[in-house]
């Protein structure tokens, strides 16, 4: 019996990297916080201090920056598939590379009606979201959002569930439906127009928030999934988390008020959490392309 290293990884993580394109005098923005982390023939720096097969996470932020620069930053994809290629084919006994990219959205701040052309406010919460992974030669990419806040106002019921002792929570017919959507969809393949693909899924899923009536918030999840995967044949599977961002009706009697389902108090915490996975049933289940490694 012997004691030895198992799974590792090893990066440089959150580098905020934000990179202004210049090249007109109408500028834009990218805004990216970065995590790389490779994998490889890491056991002698674990087992005896030997680090010549480690290269810095300070080189690796630097190369961050570096490729912002020489390349420009594009679809976060692409920024991602790029960097996971060059640690993979260039640093010395690294064959493995996770990359994982979070945009912020910047929109231009409306003058006279028009869009400044260098003045940006930041578009909220929401972030747009890739996980490449590079496992030699072969390339997975995991795309998503998070934090996208949506809310029906009406057309969502939650009851039928069984009672027991106790049970207090009141069956309803019409109550609001909210929830902080964070998606992720897994491609087939690499040969994907990124920016559109995104743009069109997050449609996708919002659309059908918006019309379906929902008895539950997992028949919401299941039918945004089914969307997303519907009109995407380049998706394998969407996998889906949604807190229940509760709205309970305000008991206004204390007034003599009677409370049609308009006044509600939000609760911040606690919240129900509605999480699965929508997939198309003939593709194989690959979990090493997933943002959180099994092994950690
Ligand atoms: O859409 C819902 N799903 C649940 O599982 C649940 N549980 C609960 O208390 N409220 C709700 N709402």
């Amino acid at each position: 019996m012997g004691i030895v290293m198992g799974p590792n990884q090893y990066g440089k993580a959150e580098v905020h990297l934000v990179a202004v394109d210049r090249s007109t005098p109408r500028h834009s923005i990218k805004d990216l916080t970065v995590s790389s982390a490779l994998r490889g023939d890491l056991d002698a720096a674990h087992l005896t201090g030997d680090n010549s097969n480690v290269l810095p996470t300070d080189t690796q932020k630097n190369t961050a920056f570096a490729f912002a620069k020489k390349h420009g930053v594009g679809e976060i994809e692409d920024f991602a598939l790029r960097l996971g290629r060059h640690f993979t084919s260039t640093a010395e006994g690294i064959d493995g590379a996770r990359i994982l990219v979070e945009e912020a959205g910047w929109q231009r701040i409306p003058v006279d009606g028009e869009g400044h052309d260098h003045s940006f406010s930041r578009t909220g919460e929401e972030k747009r979201t890739t996980a490449v992974t590079i496992d030699g030669d072969r390339a997975h990419v995991v795309s998503g959002l998070k934090d996208l806040v949506v809310l029906k106002s009406t057309g969502s019921e939650f009851w039928g569930y069984p009672k027991d002792e106790y049970t207090t929570l009141p069956e309803t017919d019409d109550r609001i439906l909210a929830t902080a959507v964070s998606a992720r969809w897994r491609y087939r393949h690499t040969d994907v127009d990124w920016g559109k693909s995104f743009e069109d899924i997050r449609a996708s899923l919002m659309q059908a928030f918006a019309t379906t009536h929902s008895l539950a918030l997992q028949q919401s999840l299941y039918a945004m999934g089914k969307a997303a995967l519907e009109s995407h044949p380049e998706l394998a599977e969407v996998r889906l988390s949604l807190p229940n961002k509760h709205h309970f009706l305000v008991d206004l009697s204390y007034c003599g008020l009677e409370n049609d389902n308009e006044v509600f108090y939000a609760a911040d915490r606690p919240y129900g959490l509605i999480e699965g996975t929508v997939k198309r049933d003939d593709v194989e289940d690959e979990p090493m392309a997933w943002y959180t490694t099994p092994e950690f």
